[in-house]
């Protein structure tokens, strides 16, 4: 008998609750905090008693490289990435537009892109496109054809194809989207002048000249990119904002504290600037790596103990409006592991998958909630991405993107917990507190701890190419204000 209900009985907050979803739509159709008894629903129905776990929103990670298609499928793609996000509770990503080949700046680009995507992907996926010198005249297009949102770089992509723009470029791509429902975001590490640095404190630290050290020793990568490049792009971008008042901007992953004064005046000023951090800038710190530990290497760079305790408090009072992974894969060889070179080491970190369990072994110990979490990790990530109304809570009408999360176990990162591609990651061995215990997509399970992925769930995933209708970007919202219920 084909169910009309789907029960689903857990704990919603700290209260025990629960939510009725339909599997014919895959949409939620209510959320009650109380216990349902399954004599109240009709006969046909599932009711699945999941207490004392706790029922999620699926997670909404706004920032990955899943690098297909081209030759970087190596590092990653659709069906390997899409799966780590199901076994970690991610029921939405959001793809780069770069690090594919092509990348994704223009239309036909694009159509590479979702041609690639379709029928490979176990979780909804959308898409950013990206700003580089001289694409402006396909921006507009690529909104109307479904991007979520657009990143450029200030300073050196780490791929040739997607190279950095000039503030001219970004003023170009300003009036072209001012008025468009997106949002603008920025890689923000820019190189200060050198006449800046000299004898100036306020840089935090020596300009990026050469590496003075061992190129294996992480000192000497973290000195290379002092919190003065991330200070200074920021900067820059607030100095750009009045060219397109409307537009929302957003710095993606930052790392350096100091950032974050500069980003409040700039709000208070009335500048629409968000920011987001990721998993690894709360999690590991710089004291703790080893040299040659290249696993670590990313950009901007994991910075020490005390910049992280920052980061964390900037997080709870609703400066930090997201956490995201920057899942940036490659293939090992391009660590270099023998060598140990920071400096000519592929830069980025893969995550995807393990960024519930990283905030709650991380956050727990410092007063942090799950709903915290699924704040930062999937109501203000959909709401970035114009995605509300859909995604990123438990709401009557939308999709019943569901995370059950066991918050008592724990689990080792070992190569069968990895899912993506290539099991390189600077968790490994390390034990995570908080385990996924399944993953359901628009009603359906997609994935259980005790059995697995579920083999025709497989291709489920769908493209989310439908135009924005907001204004795009976000404001911090007070962590109460999460809609569960
Ligand atoms: N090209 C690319 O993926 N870059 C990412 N890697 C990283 O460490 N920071 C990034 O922006």
């Amino acid at each position: 008998m084909v169910s009309t209900r789907t029960i689903l009985r857990g704990f919603d907050k700290e209260t025990p609750g629960t939510i009725v979803i339909s599997p014919q739509t895959g949409k939620v159709l209510s959320v009650h905090t109380s216990i349902l008894p399954p004599t109240q629903f009709p006969p046909g129905a599932t009711y699945i008693d999941y207490t004392p776990n706790v029922i999620m929103p699926g997670l909404v990670d706004a920032h990955v490289h899943l690098n297909e298609p081209g030759w970087r499928t190596e590092w990653e793609g659709f069906e390997t990435g899409t799966r780590a996000a199901a076994f970690g509770g991610v029921t939405t990503l959001i793809d780069m537009p770069l690090n594919a080949i092509p990348p994704t700046t223009t239309v036909e680009n694009f159509d590479l892109k979702i041609n690639a995507a379709r029928g490979q992907c176990w979780v909804d996926v959308g898409f950013y496109g990206g700003v580089i010198p001289g694409n402006e005249d396909e921006l507009v297009a690529l909104v109307d054809k479904g991007v979520k949102g657009f990143k450029c770089f200030l300073i050196e992509s780490g791929v040739e194809e997607f190279p950095a723009v000039s503030n001219e470029d970004v003023k170009i791509a300003m009036e072209k989207l001012k008025d468009q429902p997106t949002v603008l975001m920025f890689h923000a590490e820019m190189i200060p002048p050198l006449a800046m640095s000299v004898g100036d404190s306020v840089l935090h630290g020596d300009p990026p000249l050469a590496p003075s050290g061992a190129l294996n020793s992480y000192s000497t990568f973290l000195d290379s990119r002092p919190p003065a490049l991330e200070t200074y792009a920021i900067e820059n971008v607030i100095s750009l904002a009045s060219a397109a008042p409307n537009l929302p901007l957003h710095i993606v992953h930052l790392s350096a504290v100091e950032g974050l004064p500069l980003l409040r005046a700039a709000r208070e000023k009335g500048v629409n600037v968000t920011v987001e951090t990721c998993f690894h800038y709360l999690a590991l710190a710089a004291e703790n790596i080893k040299d040659g530990d290249t696993r670590h290497k990313c950009c901007p760079p994991i910075r020490h103990a005390r910049n992280q305790e920052g980061l964390w408090e900037a997080l709870k009072a609703g400066e930090i409006a997201t956490v995201v992974s920057d899942h940036s894969p490659c293939t090992p060889d391009l660590k270099l592991f023998c060598e140990g070179d920071f400096f000519q080491a592929w830069g980025g970190i893969s995550t995807v998958g393990l960024g519930l369990s990283v905030l709650w072994t991380e956050g727990r110990p410092r007063g942090v909630t799950l709903e915290d979490i699924s704040q930062w990790t999937a109501y203000a990530t959909a709401k970035q991405v114009g995605l509300l109304g859909q995604k990123g809570a438990l709401e009557a009408g939308w999709d019943a993107d569901v995370c059950i999360f066991d918050p008592e176990a724990s689990f080792k990162v070992t190569h069968s917990e990895m899912h993506f591609k290539n099991k390189v990651t600077p968790y490994e061995d390390k034990t995570l507190n908080g385990v996924v215990m399944e993953t359901w997509l628009r009603g359906r399970k997609i994935y259980a701890r005790e059995s697995g992925f579920v083999e025709k769930a497989g291709a489920q995933g769908e493209l989310l190419l439908e135009k924005r209708k907001d204004i795009g970007g976000i404001q911090a919202i007070p962590v109460d204000a999460l809609p569960l219920n």
